[in-house]
């Protein structure tokens, strides 16, 4: 195959389409994750979990972290925000698990991020356990520039768009008009800082239409993938953030069209002007596909 053209690196080189979150406290689930097709898991120990569960809950993710059990899927923990009762027996338990991520809810700024991480690596974690923030308040979104930037540790942002809602005052509605200005802030710090960034929840898991939708929309705004509540969300975001083949077939025209007219500043493909900017797209488009096929 043909030398790429160096290309910006993606952030997520292991995939994160379809991130499904779930109790830990639920048995079932935790044994149903091991054969669903998700590339990610979120181990709950926060809203999913009823407080007199949640030591017990703890122990189960940590377990599930150690068994090894979940092959290829990214597996982490998201533990109880900073200044809950829970918060610092879940980061500790979390981090001497070991998980790919530890997930914090309601990251409120760059400072925190750093405590954070000091936390982390106080606990004993290992390098590979990565901090993953989530951008859930106003407080958030106005510092996510500074937050996504605050530690090299910090690998994802995920936003959450219930608290995000919740906070606003705003509502739930087809189209996300109310979130629009958070994602895309969100979007852009991610971007700058170099970090992978999910998309929120879609809480309907009866209404397959309006889930799809939304995945198109947090594909087309630049998202890496979606966080998930239900197994039957998961093949519909692993589609959606996937290249289609047309997109596939695509990159691999533009990339031939681009060394059949090696020299020249600008080559068309399909009749579309090509620059190098557009080989650089072509070459994510074709490493995001070739680790997606590495997964099967
Ligand atoms: C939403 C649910 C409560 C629905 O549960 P249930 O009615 O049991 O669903 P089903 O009967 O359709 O389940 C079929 C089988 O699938 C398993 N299952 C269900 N959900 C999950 C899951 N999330 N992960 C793994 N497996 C799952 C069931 O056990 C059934 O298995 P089996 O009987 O063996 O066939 C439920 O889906 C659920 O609890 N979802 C997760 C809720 C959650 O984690 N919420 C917290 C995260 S969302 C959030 O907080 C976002 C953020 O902070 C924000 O602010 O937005
Ligand atoms: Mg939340």
């Amino acid at each position: 195959m043909t030398e790429h053209p160096t290309a910006p690196e993606t952030p997520a080189h292991t995939p994160l389409r379809s991130v499904l979150y779930m109790p830990s406290s639920n048995e079932r689930a935790l044994e149903k994750a091991k054969s669903l097709p998700c590339d990610g898991l979120i181990l709950d120990l926060e809203d999913a979990v009823a407080p007199d569960a949640k030591p017990a809950a703890r122990e189960a993710a940590a377990a599930a972290v150690a068994s090894g059990e979940y092959g290829r899927r990214t597996v982490t923990i998201r533990v109880n925000g900073l200044g809950t009762e829970w918060h610092d027996a879940d980061l500790a338990a979390a981090a001497q698990a070991g998980p790919a991520g530890v997930v914090v809810p309601k990251v409120g700024s760059a400072a925190e991020v750093r405590a954070l991480v000091a936390a982390l690596e106080k606990a004993g974690a290992p390098d590979h356990t990565r901090l993953w923030a989530m951008v859930e308040t106003p407080q958030a979104i106005l510092d996510v520039r500074e937050i996504a930037a605050a530690s090299d540790r910090l690998a994802v942002l995920v936003m959450g768009t219930n608290d995000l809602v919740k906070e606003l005052y705003a509502e739930h509605v087809p189209g996300r008009v109310p979130l629009l200005t958070s994602l895309s802030l969100s979007l852009l710090a991610a971007r700058a800082a170099g970090v992978a960034i999910l998309d929120g929840v879609y809480n309907d898991v009866k209404d397959a239409d309006g889930f799809l939708a939304e995945c198109r929309q947090g594909r087309e705004l630049g998202f890496d993938g979606k966080t998930l509540i239900h197994p039957g969300q998961v093949e519909g975001a692993n589609t959606a953030f996937a290249p289609s083949p047309e997109a596939v077939e695509d990159a691999r025209g533009v990339l031939q069209a681009w060394e059949d007219g090696r020299g020249s500043g600008v080559v068309t493909y399909r009749g579309k002007m090509v620059e190098n900017l557009h080989v650089e797209s072509a070459t994510r488009t074709l490493r995001i596909h070739e680790a997606i096929t590495a997964l099967q």
